[in-house]
């Protein structure tokens, strides 16, 4: 059996993981261009990690400016299996308090200037995304968050907007009327790559603010968003330690098969450069 490797995508407020063994740092090429920063690998106890910032560390890049093809391409490469994300998010719902935890199984993708696909350039695929996170991670990352004392809400829409301005009060309204459960700027477009590239997603979502939609509540801002991940980020850290000691065993989900009957073209007719350029994402299906 494979080893499992859990890749770990630190958001807004999460540079470093600490308590890794065996740490080595790796500058990882893609075909895609530079990841986010470089890539920390290590062992969490017996499990092999890899860690990557998504906005490097220093946070020096805009959401739309993360190069998320690259980041899930290098994590593939490194032999990443299952990819936890952590993410700041404002809560669109009173009873997701700042300080709560959401693991979102739904997104709604309002970004409009991504790559958020590794399909094209003579090659056309479709996978499945009705359920655009794994089941399985998702239902390890709450019993965590539970574990290690969170309030948690299991399930919940995430909505991605385009930022890196905040929601208009219009817009954060609008977005309440449809239902959504909470907001940022990052997890549509990584949960579509890293689904393309067949490996496990799902978020640690900590709500650090309102937004902007809420009388009576301060309106969203840097500061209040720094403020909230500082009081919580070692939280986060724990609910990934505890739910790694539940992940190194076999996937029992079916994302590493993702797609399995999703590639359209005549295999014969894939441009030798894009075969090269996938091999690392979906080698097994272009022969
Ligand atoms: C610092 S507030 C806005 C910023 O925070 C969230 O980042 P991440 O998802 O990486 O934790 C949000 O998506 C914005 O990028
Ligand atoms: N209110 C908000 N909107 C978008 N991204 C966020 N990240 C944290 N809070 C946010």
């Amino acid at each position: 059996m494979k080893e499992m490797t859990i890749g770990v995508i630190g958001g807004s407020g999460l540079y470093a993981m600490e308590g890794l063994e065996d740490v080595r740092e790796e500058k990882v090429g893609t075909p895609y261009g530079d990841p986010s920063d470089l890539l920390v690998t290590g062992r969490l106890g017996d499990v092999r990690m890899v860690f990557l910032p998504r906005h490097g560390r220093g946070h020096r890049l805009l959401p739309s400016e993360v190069n998320f093809r690259a980041n899930i391409y290098a994590l593939k490469k490194l032999g990443v299996d299952q990819v936890i994300s952590v993410s700041a998010v404002g809560s669109m719902k009173e009873e997701i308090v700042p300080g709560h935890i959401v693991i979102p199984d739904q997104f709604f993708d309002r970004t409009v200037a991504r790559n958020s696909t590794f399909f094209g350039e003579g090659i056309v695929g479709h996978v499945q995304f009705a359920d655009p996170v794994c089941g399985r991670l998702a239902a390890i990352l709450a019993q965590s968050a539970r574990e290690v004392g969170a309030t948690v809400h299991e399930g919940g829409t995430y909505l991605c907007m385009e930022g890196p301005q905040f929601s208009t009060r219009a817009e954060s309204r609008i977005y309440r009327g449809w239902g959504v459960d909470v907001i940022g700027m990052t997890n549509s477009t990584e949960a579509k790559l890293a689904r393309e590239a067949e490996l496990c997603y799902s978020t640690i979502a900590l709500a650090t603010d309102y937004d902007c939609w809420y009388e009576g509540h301060e309106d969203v801002s840097v500061e209040a968003v720094v403020a909230l991940i500082q009081q919580n980020v070692a939280m986060a850290k724990d609910i990934i330690a505890a739910a790694v000691k539940c992940l190194a065993g076999e996937r029992t989900c079916s994302c590493g098969m993702a797609l399995q009957y999703a590639i359209m073209t005549d295999r014969a007719l894939i441009p030798a450069a894009t075969r090269e350029k996938l091999a690392v994402i979906m080698g097994k299906y272009l022969s």
